[in-house]
């Protein structure tokens, strides 16, 4: 017993250091200390150089496709930092956004031996941090003593890798009456994840029968959509759209999931919509980032209902995916409610786009 941080809330700590742009240290057979490239600034990138270790910019194989680089490690690239590289390369490796202005200039060689257990960890600590998926991996001779010289947050890498894929439970924090326009009947309910990630939502409108399919959407976060009425997509009509069914059925539960742009981050989506203006679609932008096409984790959603008493749903949906990760895990979906609203001509190719790549129903 030890009043120390287990793994997962070292995790949480690294997140946020890497946000900072404070490295972290993961140890193991080959210790190396970590910087995101988003954050990384160019004090620190002088000491990386001066170290005179052999680093690398880890990227995932998405990014490495779109920049031709060979991705030897299946799914991540280790691209060689070269002696002169400035902010400006790192930048230009990591982010899409000047690729087709100024290309990047070659080449860049990717590394082949040697293991990428601490790249990959690396980059999904990123992702988990919602930056850009790519950082800096810098060899070192001894972990700890790296860590403690540098006070800086330290993880076992097998560990780390291990924790990253754990499930997040949510537990309910408190919930209370919010009469809306579409019921006064309404509940808003909060769940907060035990690894210091996101709070996420549940609105309950009337008092849904536990034993029977209860009307539920599971909404994931759109800032622009839900709260500016962006024409970019068709969140916000589907928001209100879900609610007001839910409203006039007189029982439903909404959860508004805190995973913006797909899971990976409303700046994250902001340079995806940056893409889609140089002619890139929804999954095409998130590929030149670094990201697969949708990061969310529906577990949570599953975990949120079971949490309120709910075991089978109606569940409002175009996206048949949605439908499949509720019942891998334990909800049944006895309907699929289609939910189409709010199509315009500014989201007309947006949701073509997910119909024909993502398998989402029109
Ligand atoms: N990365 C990315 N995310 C987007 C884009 N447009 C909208 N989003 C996000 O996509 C998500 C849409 O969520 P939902 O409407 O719940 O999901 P869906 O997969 O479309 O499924 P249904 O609406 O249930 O049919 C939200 O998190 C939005 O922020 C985009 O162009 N790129
Ligand atoms: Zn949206």
């Amino acid at each position: 017993m030890s009043f120390a941080p287990d793994v997962t809330e070292r995790l949480a700590r690294m997140r946020a250091d890497l946000r900072m742009g404070v490295p972290i240290v993961l140890s193991g057979s080959a210790p190396v200390v970590i910087f995101a490239a988003e954050t990384l600034d160019a004090a620190r990138l002088a000491l990386i150089h001066a170290s005179g270790t052999q680093s690398v910019l880890a990227i995932t194989d998405w990014r490495a496709k779109t920049l031709k680089v060979a991705a030897y490690d299946g799914d991540l690239a280790r691209v060689s930092l070269p002696a002169d590289a400035n902010l400006g390369w790192v930048l230009g490796v990591a982010d899409p956004a000047d690729d087709l202005k100024t290309p990047m200039k070659g080449p860049l060689n990717s590394q082949r031996e040697g293991p990428s257990d601490t790249h990959r960890a690396a980059i999904k600590l990123a992702k988990s941090a919602r930056l850009l998926p790519a950082a800096i991996v810098m060899p070192i001779q001894d972990g700890a003593g790296f860590a403690a010289q540098n006070n800086l947050t330290t993880l076992d890498t097998d560990a780390a890798l291990a924790a990253l894929e754990d499930q997040h439970f949510l537990n309910p924090v408190v919930a209370a009456r919010l009469p809306l326009e579409v019921s006064e009947a309404g509940r808003l309910h909060i769940f907060r994840p035990d690894d210091g990630g996101e709070e996420h939502y549940a609105i309950e409108i009337g008092k849904p029968d536990r034993t029977k399919p209860v009307l539920a959407r599971l909404h994931s976060a759109c800032f622009t959509g839900d709260l500016l009425g962006s024409l970019k997509c068709d969140c916000g009509p589907q928001l209100r759209g879900a609610l007001a069914q839910m409203g006039s059925e007189g029982n439903g539960v909404l959860l508004y999931l805190n995973q913006e742009g797909r899971g990976i981050g409303l700046a994250n989506k902001m340079r995806a919509y940056s893409l889609q203006d140089q002619g890139f679609d929804t999954v095409e932008a998130n590929h030149r980032l670094g990201f697969e096409d949708d990061e969310r984790d529906f577990r949570l959603g599953a975990d949120i209902l079971k949490k309120m008493g709910f075991s089978a749903v109606r569940l409002l949906t175009n996206n048949p995916n949605k439908v499949a990760r509720m019942q891998e895990n334990g909800i049944e979906v006895a309907e699929r409610v289609p939910l189409i609203v709010g199509e315009n001509r500014h989201n007309h190719n947006y949701l073509r786009t997910k119909a024909k790549k993502s398998g989402h129903y029109l």
